[in-house]
C-alpha cells in the first residue's frame, strides 16, 4: 500500500470504533527516505481488519513507528486515526509496561515480568491518550470496542469522557491465574480499569472466571459466581448502578475465505513450486509464529535435534521450515531468544545438512496471505507449540487451508485453540519426549487418520469463523440484535 490510496484530512464521527495499540497498517520509512504502509503483525490485526472493513467503522491505533505525526485518514471506507507515540512512549509503554511486564505476567511468568514504576506511569499517560482519542472519534452513543492488554485503563477514562458510548473490551492474549496476577503491583488499577466496559470478554471461560474472583477480591465488586460459559451465560458484575457482563468468545479467522484462496490454482502451484524448491522432500513440517519466546519455537528445534540424532527422523526424509515474523527486536528477551534460535537452526543443519540440502530452512521474514496459504497447502505437519498462547489463528489457518483433508497438526494443550481443535495430535510442550513423539506419530501418521482428524477440525474451524466471534460478542454487548 502506498500514500497515493489514502484520502487524508477527514475528520470523523463514527457509530463503530475499534481501538487498538496498532492501526491494521504500519507505516514503513524505506531507505531512500520516502514513507509506505504495511500490513501490521499478529493476529489481532488479521482477525478484526476484515471484519471491520465489512462494516466501515473508525480505527483509533499507533502507526508502528514513533515520532510519527499523521492526520486521520480513510483506507478503502476504513476510517484510521493514528494515535502518535514518542521514542519514550514507545519504550516505556510498548517496549517496557505493555511486552516487558505484562506480556510474561499474563503468559505463565513464562519470562520475568519486570515491574517498573516509571513504565507504568508511562502506560496511565498513553491510555489516557487512546482514551482522549476514541472520545474524538466516536458520535453520540457509538459503540467503542477497545483491544487487548496494551489498553486495559482505557475502558474506565473513556466512560468519564464519554458516558453515553457503549464499551467493550477484549483481551487477546491469557488471563492468567490469580496468583500471578497478584503480583501486579498496580492489579486494583488494572482491575477498575477494565470494569469501565460494559462487557469484558476472554478467549476462554477460565480468564473470565479468574477475572470475576480479582474483581470481588480487589475492587470489593459484587458479582456471580456460577460457570461462565462459551459465547453464552456471562458472568455478571454490579459496578455502581451499571452491570458489566463478562464472558467467553474464543476468536477465530476468516475461514471461508481462507478455504476459497487455498483453492485457488495460483496458491496450488506455488505450492508445488514450494515442495519443489525443498528438494521434494517425504515429508515437509512447518512453523509460523511471530519470533516470541512464548511460541516454543526453540523447543519444536530441540525436539527434531533429539529426533535426528535417535536416528527416529532420517534427514533426507524431512524438511523443517519455520517462517518467523520479527517482533519487538529492542526488548531484551526477543533479543537473547533470536540468538539462541539461530544458534540451534545452525547446530542442526550443521550436523545432519547435505550440501545444496539443509533440513531447517529459517526466514526470519514475514510473508503475505496468499504465500502463507501456499505453504499451508505444502506442509504435511504444522507444528504449533507454544507454552502460552491466547489462542493461535495459525493453526486455525492451516486447517482452513487443508480442503484436500491433508497434513497434520501437532498443537500445544496450551494454546486456547486446543479446547476447540480437539483431533489435532495434543502436545504438553514441557514434555520434551511428549512433542517428539507427537511429531514422530504425525510424520507417520496413517493417511486415512489423518483425513479423520482433518474432517473434524475443519467442521470446527468453518463454522465457527472470525464473524461469528465478532457478532457473538457484539450481541452480548447490546451492540449488534440476536440472531
Ligand atoms: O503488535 P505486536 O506487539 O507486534 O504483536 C502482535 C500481536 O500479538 C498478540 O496477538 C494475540 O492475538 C491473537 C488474536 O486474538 C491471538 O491468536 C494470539 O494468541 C495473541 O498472542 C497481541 O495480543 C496483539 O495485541 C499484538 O498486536
Ligand atoms: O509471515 C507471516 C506470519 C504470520 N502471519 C499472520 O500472523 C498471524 C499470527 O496470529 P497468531 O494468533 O497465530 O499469533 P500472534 O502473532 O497474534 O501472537 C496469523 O494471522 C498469520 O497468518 C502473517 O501474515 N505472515
Amino acid at each position: 500500500m502506498d500514500d497515493g490510496n489514502l484520502e487524508t484530512g477527514r475528520t470523523a464521527s463514527a457509530d463503530f470504533v475499534v481501538v487498538a495499540n496498532r492501526l491494521p497498517v504500519d507505516l514503513e520509512r524505506t531507505a531512500d527516505g520516502s514513507r509506505r504502509w504495511t500490513a501490521s503483525p499478529g493476529g489481532l490485526v488479521s482477525a478484526l481488519e476484515p471484519f471491520l472493513r465489512s462494516r466501515k467503522g473508525a480505527w483509533v491505533g499507533w502507526p508502528g513507528v514513533p515520532d510519527v505525526e499523521v492526520e486521520e485518514f480513510d483506507d478503502d471506507g476504513l476510517v484510521l486515526h493514528p494515535v502518535s507515540l514518542t521514542s519514550e512512549d514507545v519504550r516505556d509503554y510498548y517496549e517496557g509496561f505493555s511486552n516487558a511486564t505484562l506480556w510474561p505476567l499474563y503468559h505463565d511468568v513464562v519470562a520475568r515480568p519486570v515491574f517498573d514504576r516509571s513504565w507504568w506511569e508511562s502506560y496511565v499517560r498513553v491510555n489516557r491518550r487512546f482514551a482522549e482519542a476514541s472520545a474524538k472519534v466516536a458520535a453520540e452513543g457509538a459503540t467503542v470496542w477497545i483491544q487487548d492488554y496494551q489498553l486495559q485503563l482505557v475502558p474506565a477514562m473513556l466512560r468519564e469522557l464519554r458516558p453515553d458510548l457503549r464499551i467493550g473490551f477484549f483481551l487477546h492474549i491469557p488471563f492468567p491465574p490469580v496468583e500471578l496476577f497478584m503480583q501486579m503491583p498496580w492489579r486494583t488499577e488494572i482491575v477498575r480499569g477494565l470494569v469501565g466496559a460494559d462487557l469484558v470478554g476472554f478467549h476462554r471461560p477460565g480468564g473470565a472466571q479468574n477475572f470475576l474472583w480479582l474483581a470481588r477480591q480487589l475492587a470489593g465488586l459484587e458479582s456471580s459466581r456460577g460457570a461462565v460459559g462459551i459465547r453464552t451465560r456471562p458472568g455478571l458484575m454490579q459496578v455502581g448502578d451499571r452491570t458489566v457482563r463478562v464472558g467467553a468468545f474464543p476468536i477465530s479467522i476468516d475461514a471461508i475465505g481462507l478455504d476459497k484462496l487455498a483453492k485457488t490454482k495460483g496458491v496450488a502451484e506455488r505450492a508445488a513450486q514450494l515442495r519443489r524448491d525443498l528438494g521434494n522432500p517425504k515429508k515437509v513440517l512447518l512453523g509460523v509464529d511471530r519470533l516470541d519466546y512464548t511460541k516454543g519455537i526453540d523447543l519444536r528445534l530441540q525436539a527434531l535435534h533429539e529426533l535426528l540424532h535417535e536416528g527416529r527422523v532420517r534427514p533426507e526424509d524431512v524438511t523443517f521450515v519455520q517462517l518467523a515474523t520479527p517482533s519487538r527486536e529492542r526488548v531484551e528477551h526477543y533479543q537473547r531468544m533470536r540468538g539462541d534460535i539461530e544458534q540451534m537452526v545452525g547446530r542442526i543443519n550443521g550436523e545432519f545438512a547435505r550440501v545444496g540440502h539443509p533440513v531447517v530452512h529459517y526466514l526470519h521474514q514475514s510473508v503475505n496471505r496468499t504465500e502463507l496459504a501456499a505453504f499451508f497447502s505444502a506442509a504435511d505437519v504444522m507444528v504449533v507449540t507454544p507454552l502460552r498462547d491466547g489462542m493461535n489463528l495459525v493453526c486455525k489457518e492451516y486447517v482452513a487451508c487443508r480442503h484436500d483433508l491433508g497434513g497434520s497438526l501437532v498443537l500445544s494443550e496450551f494454546a486456547g485453540a486446543a479446547a476447540e481443535l480437539t483431533s489435532a495430535l495434543l502436545v504438553n510442550p514441557h514434555d520434551l519426549d511428549g512433542v517428539k513423539n507427537a511429531l514422530e506419530t504425525a510424520i507417520t501418521l496413517d493417511p486415512a487418520e489423518g483425513r479423520r482428524r482433518m474432517r473434524a477440525m475443519r467442521r470446527q474451524v468453518l463454522t465457527h469463523d472470525v464473524d461469528r466471534w465478532a457478532r457473538s460478542f457484539l450481541q452480548a454487548l447490546g451492540a449488534e440484535p440476536a440472531d
